[in-house]
């Protein structure tokens, strides 16, 4: 039997009545590594911070932020280095690289340096809420999922803020990468995910994709190797400060990367 197992929890809140305190595990020594790949997003940099910081603490979770910044012309890297003086090196470490080379290879550069055994992937932007974490980490110990991945297209999730082009820009990415690779999870192209660091890894190394193609070539993999797969549904709510960076080259690089993998999967 295939180890590749999607569950849904219908309602990511629904556990905020629970205990606080290390999310009813005080034994636990898990720690936890957030890879913050940013470009030009100055503004949403201490938001972001202040809130991963805020739902770590009040769960008493060891936690670190990897922020990977591609030498932002707004200055993103000189805001991290002020926010690890005030949150600490232990708890604020900077990945910076020389320019714009995509998101996927963030994540492969953050990944390096982590100590955490279980590496949280998000955007930096605000569209993914620190405070769906803790609905993350318990789906996955509800048993010992590999990866926990945020869904917008399920029960319970969405998305606010985007135009229709957008949305069915999204939405079509989902389902032909779903219609030609199945890899049995409803938001292949999301980036809000929870993995075991070593799970990560493997899959991690397996991949090719350079640019946002990445996440969707990630489940594809988690299925090649019979990862188990947990979903837990998430709001995506647009950004207010900044732009987003997928433009038609992303596009272009999705549709290039699909055809890539239905072919040699
Ligand atoms: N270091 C680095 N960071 C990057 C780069 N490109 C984007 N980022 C960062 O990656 C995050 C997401 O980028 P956005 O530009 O805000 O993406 P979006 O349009 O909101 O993307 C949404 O759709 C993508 C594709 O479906 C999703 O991958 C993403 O999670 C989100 O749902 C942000 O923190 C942004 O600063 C890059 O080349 N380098
Ligand atoms: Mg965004």
């Amino acid at each position: 039997m295939s180890r590749f197992h999607v569950s849904i929890t219908p309602d990511p809140d629904s556990a905020a009545g629970r205990p606080r305190s290390h999310l009813d595990m005080p034994s636990s020594h898990n720690k936890y590594s957030v890879l913050l790949p940013t470009y030009n997003e100055r503004d949403n940099l201490p938001i972001i911070t202040w809130l991963l910081a805020k739902t770590f603490r009040e769960h008493g979770l060891d936690y670190e932020i990897i922020i990977i910044d591609d030498n932002s012309p707004d200055g993103t890297l000189e805001v991290a280095k002020q926010l690890q003086r005030v949150y600490g090196e232990n708890h604020i470490v900077l990945r910076p690289r020389a320019g714009k080379l995509g998101l996927g290879t963030a994540y492969v550069h953050g990944i390096q340096n982590a100590t955490g055994n279980f590496i949280i992937i998000m955007d930096a932007d605000m569209s993914h809420h620190p405070k769906a974490i803790p609905a993350f980490i318990r789906k996955q110990k509800e048993r010992d999922y590999d990866i926990v991945t945020g869904t917008r297209y399920t029960a319970g999730g969405g998305v606010y803020g985007w135009d229709l082009r957008r949305k069915l820009t999204s939405r079509g990415a989902n389902f032909i990468a779903d219609l030609l690779l199945s890899p049995g999870v409803s938001d292949l192209t999301g980036s809000f995910r929870l993995y075991k660091k070593d799970v990560l890894h493997q899959i991690i190394n397996a991949t090719v994709s350079k640019g946002y193609v990445f996440q969707m070539e990630m489940m594809v993999r988690a299925k090649q190797f019979n990862y188990t797969v947990a979903e837990v549904p998430i709001t995506f709510v647009d950004r207010v400060y900044g732009e987003s960076k997928l433009g038609a080259n992303e596009i272009a690089g999705y549709l290039k990367g699909l055809w890539t993998l239905f072919t040699s999967v």
